[in-house]
């Protein structure tokens, strides 16, 4: 703990990680369940309460925004427009919302996270397999986000895998594969839908978004599980930074402890209590592209605890690996709102991403005109 003789860190930024290799935080946090202080690569924030509650949005009437899918799906015509709209204002404000009655299976969503735990307790050695050399690889396992580039370490151990359009996976632990493969397909099926009322709720024809960005047919989909260890400074570190995804959007479920923050366009954070059993999603940057800025992705962050072990499995959908990505001509032709970002093929743009350091919306910016 930080004591009152300890100067407070206000602002941490070594040039370079001084840290040896390191391949999983779980292995760190369970050799070192002893020590009551992060080591220094790790300190990310302050730790003056202060400087945080500033930040915090703790407003029981911020409400984040729900999405009834069943309305998208199967409701009247009426419904059906309101829940659009709904999904277009979420989109708009927070571009961040729950989505509640979308036919995933509480079973499944549940058995999935515990494959999740089963994978993370394969040994050391059998998760080294999976590392990845590559950022587009498509199995890679690894600990913080990209640690090459890195001046800050996270209390983080991922797997992301590529599943869609070609699914890929890891053969171990026994059934994971298997779980997972049905898991991805329902949420793609959810995820498509929920960008079908997006492109309406643009003005646009519902199956617009996904012919020009050639989603439903070669989207990249990525299976990510996140592992966080109870970490003994929650105060000083975090489990991701502030970030944007770079897809369209991003689907997110957790094993029921919270940890989630987004951030509202005032910078206020505000904490994620999910509805049990809803799906969260978030906004991408190619959202962002793809609407010409009417849709900004949401800037999130992982922030942890000192008693439980967090589990999220985040699930992007994106366009096509091949295709350029540009303002929907649509959206642009009148004039009145030229395009506001240049065209990237989303490979490059997810590699960029991928290969960064995770900072905000720092990448987005890089197309921004
Ligand atoms: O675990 C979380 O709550 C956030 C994870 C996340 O933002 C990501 O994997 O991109
Ligand atoms: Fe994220």
């Amino acid at each position: 703990m930080a004591t009152a003789t300890n100067p407070v860190v206000t602002q941490y930024s070594p040039t370079t990680v001084q840290q040896p290799k390191l391949t999983s935080i779980k292995k760190l946090a369970e050799s070192s369940s002893e020590i009551s202080f992060i080591p220094s690569a790790y300190k990310y924030k302050s730790g003056n309460p202060q400087d945080e509650a500033i930040l915090l949005d703790d407003d029981e009437e911020a409400k984040i925004p729900i999405v009834d899918f069943s309305l998208l799906t199967s409701g009247t015509p009426e419904q059906r427009s309101k829940a659009i709209s709904d999904l277009g204002k979420a989109c708009e404000d927070l571009g961040f919302f729950m989505v509640i009655n979308h036919g995933i299976p509480e079973e499944l969503m549940k058995e999935v996270l515990d494959g999740c735990i089963r994978f993370y307790d394969l040994s050391e050695e059998e998760k080294h397999e999976y590392e990845g050399k590559h950022v587009l690889d498509p199995i890679r396992c690894g600990t913080s986000f990209n640690t090459s580039v890195e001046n800050v370490l996270y209390w983080r151990d991922f797997l992301k895998v590529f599943v869609y359009p070609e699914f890929h996976f890891p053969n171990k632990p026994a059934g994971f594969s298997e779980l997972s493969s049905q898991f991805c397909k329902k949420s793609r099926e959810v995820t498509w839908e929920l960008l079908k009322g997006v492109s309406e709720s643009l003005g646009l024809e519902a199956d617009y978004l996904d012919k020009a960005l050639n989603v439903e047919s070669e989207g990249l989909q990525i299976f990510i599980a996140n592992l966080y260890p109870p970490c003994p400074q929650p105060e000083l570190a975090l489990g991701m930074p502030p970030h944007s995804d770079h897809g369209l959007l991003t689907l997110l479920i957790q094993n029921g402890i919270t940890g989630l923050q987004v951030q509202r366009r005032n910078g206020k954070w505000v904490n994620v209590n999910a509805i049990p059993n809803s799906l969260l999603f978030n906004t991408g940057d190619h959202l962002e592209i793809f609407s010409n800025g009417k849709y900004r992705s949401n800037i999130h962050r992982a922030v942890l605890n000192n008693n439980a072990t967090r589990i999220s499995v985040v699930v992007p959908i994106g366009p096509s690996l091949n295709v350029v990505v540009n303002p929907a001509s649509q959206l642009v032709e009148t004039g009145n709102h030229p395009p506001a970002y240049v065209g990237m093929k989303y490979k490059d743009y997810l590699e960029l991403h991928q290969s960064s350091r995770l900072d905000g919306k720092s990448i987005l910016d890089r197309v921004r005109l």
